[in-house]
């Protein structure tokens, strides 16, 4: 038996918990506790949805992907590529598995994540705009979503630069004449680039590309802002009849930036000029759309991201992420979750460890079981620096859940709440309290938790027991209030006890109460 022994003393829980110089107020959750919160350097909160899988997982491919990134995706798991299905197909596929992979193609409504009944742990966005997936409803369902924010970067503005420069030359309409068999010269006269002034709305890794691509070029406005609530149809009546009149516009971003009807408007008073655009509010846009069919629209069919180039990296780098987030990685593209820097990453990869041990650890303490983690959960953070440093490492974290009641007393705190307390240590994990109880045991395998009278012969009577049944004891600590009161013991285990032992274990006279925590 390999064990180790410590003892402790009871010290005054504390309303707050001491992270390195600074003070912060523990976690509170209503309700059980999957999230974990961190604060990351310059002060800004991270939250993870930690992951682990026992089986191999199932990976849905919803739309085309590069074959590199399935190729890697099989590598780590079975890969079911289901492409065009319908949303009850999506819904009723979406169960049997672990991780989603679509483009923008697909919605993932909150249907679909109520469907996937807690199976769904990832969502891939192959591609940067994530607004076609319900960010609130995968949050809410422990789901993580993360998107492969950089491969098709240049794709997407050298796209724009194509359909700038083949908009003011008319090429797209003449191309058509042509091929109509006509040769209509005068009626396709351009308008010149240089000296021209360009407004780039949406000034991220596609419009600062755009902009270097378009030095010289102007009187044009280019769209590469995401959709989100406060980017919605941004260029509207009041903000065309605010421009300059023949301004030229070109839109590799998202359809709803642009109030679409309003648009058409414009181009009929001739405000507008010309517009260039590759996506549209609805997609595919309706045969006969006045915006489509407008003689000054040159239109392309959601093609920003599609060069071979940018689909083979986006799709390498959508499987990476899926399959890391699958591990139990840290996921840097995750966007329900801050992206961390990697050294950030390394620093607290064991921080994330352990929450996610205390977590799992202190749902199991709730009474009445675990169903409720993601119904009524509410999560409070406050730091505050003692000594006026952000950067001070973190020391440890603290797991309360309020308002339940717990199988094991013992867990609950002088404040009431089931509270559990964790430090790294050696990089690893370890069990620090449990309520009022200060412990020390490595959070690996499992854990049994007993309270008793403090009295000799309780750690040989315990171990006795655990190896009669052949199970291995990986730590033991002993905290208590004062000699020969209460005790709490924590013992870690390598194998699960079996149900008589744990019986044996509960029938010491001296215990008073204990519980049996996989971790
Ligand atoms: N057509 C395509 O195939 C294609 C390809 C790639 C990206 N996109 C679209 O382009 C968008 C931008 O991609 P990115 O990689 O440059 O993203 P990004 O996050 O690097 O850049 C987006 C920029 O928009 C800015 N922004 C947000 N709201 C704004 C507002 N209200 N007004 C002005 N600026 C605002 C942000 O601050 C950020 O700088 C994506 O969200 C996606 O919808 C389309
Ligand atoms: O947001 C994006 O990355 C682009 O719109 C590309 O979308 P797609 O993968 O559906 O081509």
């Amino acid at each position: 038996m390999a064990a180790s022994a410590s003892s402790t003393s009871l010290k005054p829980s504390t309303p707050s918990t001491t992270i390195s110089g600074l003070r912060r107020r523990p976690l509170s959750t209503t309700f059980g506790v999957t999230t974990l919160s961190f604060r990351r350097h310059r002060d800004q909160p991270c939250r993870f949805i930690v992951l682990s899988m026992d089986a191999k997982p199932t990976i849905l491919v919803a739309e085309k992907l590069g074959e590199a990134g399935v190729k890697l995706l099989k590598e780590f798991a079975n890969v079911d590529c289901s492409y065009n299905l319908s949303p009850e197909e999506l819904c009723t596929k979406i169960s049997l598995c672990d991780a989603l992979i679509v483009r923008s193609g697909t919605k993932v409504s909150r249907e679909v994540f109520e469907s996937s009944a807690g199976r769904l742990k990832v969502v891939g966005r192959a591609g940067v705009g994530i607004d076609n997936v319900d960010l609130a409803a995968a949050t809410e369902h422990g789901c993580l979503v993360v998107n492969a924010p950089t491969a098709n970067t240049v794709a997407a503005a050298e796209h724009g630069i194509a359909l700038l420069t083949a908009m003011a030359r008319n090429i797209a309409q003449a191309d058509a004449s042509v091929k109509a068999g006509k040769w209509l010269r005068s009626k396709y006269v351009g308008v010149s680039l240089v000296g021209k002034t360009l407004a780039v709305l949406g000034f991220g890794k596609v419009g600062s590309e755009v902009a270097r691509r378009a030095k010289g070029l102007a009187d044009f406005i280019s769209l590469h802002m995401p959709l989100t609530a406060s980017t919605s149809k941004v260029l509207n009546d009041e903000t065309f009849a605010k421009m300059k009149k023949g301004v030229r516009i070109v839109n590799v971003a998202r359809g709803g930036v642009i109030d679409e009807e309003a648009l058409v408007k414009a181009l009929d008073a001739g405000i507008v000029a010309q517009a260039a655009l590759d996506v549209f509010t609805v997609e595919p846009p309706a045969k006969d759309s006045k915006l489509v069919q407008h003689e000054n629209v040159t239109a392309t069919p959601h093609l920003g991201a599609s060069t071979m180039e940018a689909q083979e990296g986006v799709a390498i780098e959508i499987a990476e992420a899926v399959v890391g987030a699958l591990k139990g990685e840290l996921a840097a593209t995750a966007v329900n979750a801050p992206m961390v820097p990697a050294q950030v990453l390394t620093e607290l990869k064991p921080f994330v460890a352990l929450s996610e041990k205390l977590g799992r650890l202190a749902v199991q303490l709730v009474a009445g079981g675990t169903g409720v983690k993601t119904r009524g959960l509410r999560i409070t953070e406050e730091r505050v620096f003692l000594d006026g440093s952000p950067e001070s490492p973190l020391e440890l974290i603290q797991v309360q859940i309020a308002n339940v009641e717990s199988k094991f007393a013992s867990a609950i705190s002088d404040s009431g709440e089931i509270k559990v307390e964790g430090r790294v240590k050696d990089g690893i994990p370890h069990l620090t309290r449990v309520g009022s109880f200060e412990v020390d045991v490595s959070l690996e395998g499992s854990l049994i938790l007993c309270r008793q009278v403090d009295q000799p012969g309780m750690i040989g009577k315990v171990g006795s027991i655990l190896a009669e049944d052949n199970v291995n004891v990986s730590f033991m600590s002993v905290g208590r209030i004062a000699p020969r009161k209460q005790a709490v013991m924590a013992i870690g285990v390598d194998e699960e006890p079996s149900k008589q032992s744990l019986k044996k274990i509960g029938e010491i006279p001296a215990v008073e109460e204990f519980v049996y925590l996989k971790l």
